[in-house]
């Protein structure tokens, strides 16, 4: 038996570690992927008795003996596979074992996690039966395009395809999605992984990376938003060091010392990405309206930048990036956790999980319309007389090849993302 499955990253429009608190953010999926191939071998070829895992842009396979697992994580001989269970302490020191005993490299330790978290959702769907995972991926990790989260959709489809809790078409050729309630399984086993990855996630991540498309979410809840607006973005890579558990708890802490100050903080978000949603889908009924639109939509992300330095998730390599974009006047804000302020705490140090890894921060700013391919686009959707006025303000600078050429001197990577495509989708044909 065998399946693949694929699940986009994201990007949080507003309100990242907010709504860890209750608040409103707003996220969308790029079109960068992981994709997980999960080989089951039947009947005489037993794989070795091995689970393993493979990460193939890495050049890294991890396995384990059945027999070792069945001892480390006695209870999981009946795996229910269409009931999510959460890791208790008990199973996440066993698996933590499991995991120290494969020598990850120092420099890859934050793929621990990762790790950790394949080991929780395999056993807990499919027990004790040898298998192969398969995974690569076009998203850096541990950068704020939620990775983790894509990383955990994948492999939660690509394991319940293979289970009897779901309805999937097996001769269908190319990529499938999944009905409604078969879509919510993969999304909270994710959730489940994700919890071992970020310790206290708020599931906004594994939501839109299953979900596919724009979203509103809130305290667990979504809902669908259907832009009005052509969004692009372009997206800095900072490439400085962070990890998202750390900055979540980072700002728990920072919301236990302040109470009322943070809470204040988080209802500004909570109104900020409400109003950026209503903006979004708002109808453009002329061409001016959709430049006002924009310049809001702007000023609202520079206000949620302002608030997550409040948080204290900035860092100087982001304060570089919004000064230079700022001098092209274009806002930018930062996405995902944010960057600095790592924090190493005992129990958890020794499993390797809040030391720094794979070392990104993202930055994304509106580049519609300010880009060849954006002014062809707004070309199709605004009159010719406007978009020749507005070209030829913007591109007496060319700002964006401008600002691209810029950052990329300081070090820094460049990208421009679509937003909102498909979420997560499983393949059994081997030939596509
Ligand atoms: N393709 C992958 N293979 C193995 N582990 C992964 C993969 N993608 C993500 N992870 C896990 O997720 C971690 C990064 O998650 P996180 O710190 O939340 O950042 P982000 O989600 O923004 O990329 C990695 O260090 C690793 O443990
Ligand atoms: C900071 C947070 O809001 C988003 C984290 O995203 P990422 O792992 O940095 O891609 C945490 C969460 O919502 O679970
Ligand atoms: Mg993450």
């Amino acid at each position: 038996m065998e399946v693949r499955a694929r699940a986009p990253g994201k990007i949080i429009l507003s309100g990242e570690h907010a709504v860890v608190h209750g608040s409103t953010a707003v996220a969308a999926s790029i079109d960068l992927y992981t994709q997980v191939t999960l080989r089951i071998p039947s009947g005489a070829d037993s794989n070795d008795g091995l689970l393993k895992i493979n990460l193939k842009d890495m050049g890294l396979e991890f396995s384990w003996p059945i027999e070792r697992i069945k001892e480390a994580l006695p209870e999981l001989g009946n795996p229910l596979s269409s009931q999510p269970q959460s890791c208790s302490q008990e199973s996440l020191r066993s698996i933590a074992a499991l995991v120290e005993e494969q020598n990850i490299p120092e420099a890859k330790i934050g793929l621990a996690a990762g790790i950790s978290a394949f080991l929780w959702l395999y056993t807990s769907i499919h027990g004790y039966k040898p298998a192969t995972a398969f995974v690569t991926s076009n998203l850096p990790l541990g950068s704020g395009l939620g990775s983790s989260a894509a990383f955990c959709v994948s492999l939660s489809a690509a394991l319940i395809a293979l289970t009897n809790a779901v309805s999937l078409d097996l001769g269908h050729q190319g990529w499938l999605s999944f009905a409604d309630d078969d879509i919510e399984l993969v999304n909270k086993w994710a959730f489940e992984g994700e919890k071992i990855i970020h310790g206290k996630p708020s599931g906004i991540d594994n939501t839109v990376s299953t979900f596919g498309n724009m979203i509103m979410f809130k305290s667990g809840k979504l809902t669908l938003i259907k832009s009005n607006m052509p969004l692009r973005m372009l997206i800095t890579n900072t490439k400085v060091g962070r990890n998202t558990k750390a900055l979540v708890a980072g700002v728990n802490e920072r919301t236990l010392k302040h109470p009322d100050s943070m809470n204040a903080v988080f209802t500004a978000v909570d109104s900020i990405s409400k109003e950026l949603s209503t903006i979004i889908q708002s109808p453009a009924p002329d061409d001016l309206s959709v430049t006002e639109k924009e310049a809001k939509l702007e000023e609202l992300m520079e206000m949620n930048q302002g608030l997550l330095q409040c948080m204290g998730v900035s860092h100087a390599s982001i304060e570089t990036v919004l000064r230079t974009t700022l001098k092209y006047k274009l806002s930018s804000k930062l996405t995902g956790a944010g960057g600095g302020g790592c924090r190493i705490t005992g129990d958890l140090q020794r499993t390797g999980m809040l030391k720094q890894h794979a070392p990104v921060v993202i930055l994304w700013l509106m580049v519609y319309g300010l880009t060849e391919r954006g002014q062809v686009e707004r070309a199709k959707a605004l009159d010719q007389r406007v978009i020749l006025n507005q070209m030829n303000s913007v591109l007496s600078g060319n700002v964006v090849d401008k600002v691209i050429a810029e950052l990329e001197s300081c070090g820094f990577q460049c990208l421009i993302a679509g937003i909102g495509g498909k979420g997560v989708e499983v393949c059994f044909d081997s030939s596509s």
